[in-house]
Order: structure tokens, then C-alpha cells, then sequence
């Protein structure tokens, strides 16, 4: 079990919880009412700061049913939360953009997010020749 520190920027949202034996993504809740309109862009306030394990670091998604209950997609597909983005004032965001004129309410739970080990440190070795067979390009498995 992992402890993580948590703010809360208003008390008008249900505090985060782990569903047990549903699924490990907690589910996050707009901080404020927001009214977007068709092809308009907005950061949605989550109304949290955490401090997360040394070590993780929080991926967001959508929840499956965000885009068919408010018209929004969330621009960078998948948000990563650095360890490092946890100060008082590092209140987690969903950038959405909406496809219909939409309103989301505070509470509402627009997306998840679960925290995965951070990978190990990385270096490049440039080669000429990297001395293994292609693959044939995309799209191309099961085809002659
Ligand atoms: O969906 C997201 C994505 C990011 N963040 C926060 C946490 C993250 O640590 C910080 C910066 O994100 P990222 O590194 O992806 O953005 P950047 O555009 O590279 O900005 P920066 O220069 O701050 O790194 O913004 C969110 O609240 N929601």
C-alpha cells in the first residue's frame, strides 16, 4: 500500500477514493462548473495537488464514458503528472476540447488517473546499422 499526500482546492468535490476490487484507476472530478462551447479549448481544474511515491509517476485518461456524457476529449490524450509537479500550488488539469456546446458540473467525474513506476534511465547508442530484419511497415502483419 502507497501513501500519497493530497490537497484538496475545494471542499465542493468528493474526495478521491480507490474503488476496491473494481478497477485500480481512481476516478477525478471537475473542480469547477464549466460551460465550453463547440471547438472551444479548456484546462479543467481536478481541485488536487499530490505528492506522489519517489519514483511514479500519475497517467490520466479520459474515463470511457467522458466523451459520450459531456462531448469532450482530453487534447493530449494521455496526461502524465510528474513527480516533480508537487507543490501547493500544482493543482492537476484536464485539457479538453469539446465537440458540442457542453456543460460539465462540478463533481462530475471526467477522468482517471492511476501512477506507474518511472522507467529506467535511458541512453542512446547511435548505430549505422541496427543488424535486424525489418518488419515491413505499418499495418502490414497478416498481409502477403
Ligand atoms: O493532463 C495533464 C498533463 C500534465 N499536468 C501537469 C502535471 C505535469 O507534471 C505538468 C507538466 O506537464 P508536461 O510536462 O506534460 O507539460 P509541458 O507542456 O511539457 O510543460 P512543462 O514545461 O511544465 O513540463 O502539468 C496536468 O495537470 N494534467
Amino acid at each position: 500500500m502507497k501513501t500519497i499526500k493530497i490537497k484538496y482546492f475545494t471542499d465542493k468535490i468528493e474526495k478521491l477514493t480507490y474503488i476496491e476490487g473494481k478497477s485500480d484507476w481512481i476516478d477525478l472530478r471537475a473542480a469547477e462548473d464549466a460551460d465550453i462551447k463547440a471547438g472551444e479549448f479548456k484546462l479543467i481544474p481536478l481541485g488536487v495537488a499530490m505528492e506522489l511515491p519517489k519514483g511514479y509517476e500519475a497517467h490520466i485518461v479520459p474515463r470511457s464514458s467522458t466523451f459520450k456524457n459531456f462531448g469532450i476529449i482530453q487534447t493530449n490524450h494521455q496526461g502524465v503528472v510528474d513527480c516533480s509537479y508537487c507543490g501547493d500550488n500544482d493543482q492537476w488539469f484536464m485539457p479538453a476540447y469539446a465537440l458540442r456546446d457542453t456543460h460539465i458540473s462540478i463533481n462530475d467525474r471526467i477522468c482517471q488517473f492511476r501512477i506507474m513506476e518511472n522507467q529506467p534511465r535511458l541512453c542512446f547508442e547511435e548505430k549505422e546499422s541496427l543488424e535486424n530484419e525489418d518488419r515491413g511497415g505499418i499495418g502490414s502483419t497478416g498481409k502477403q
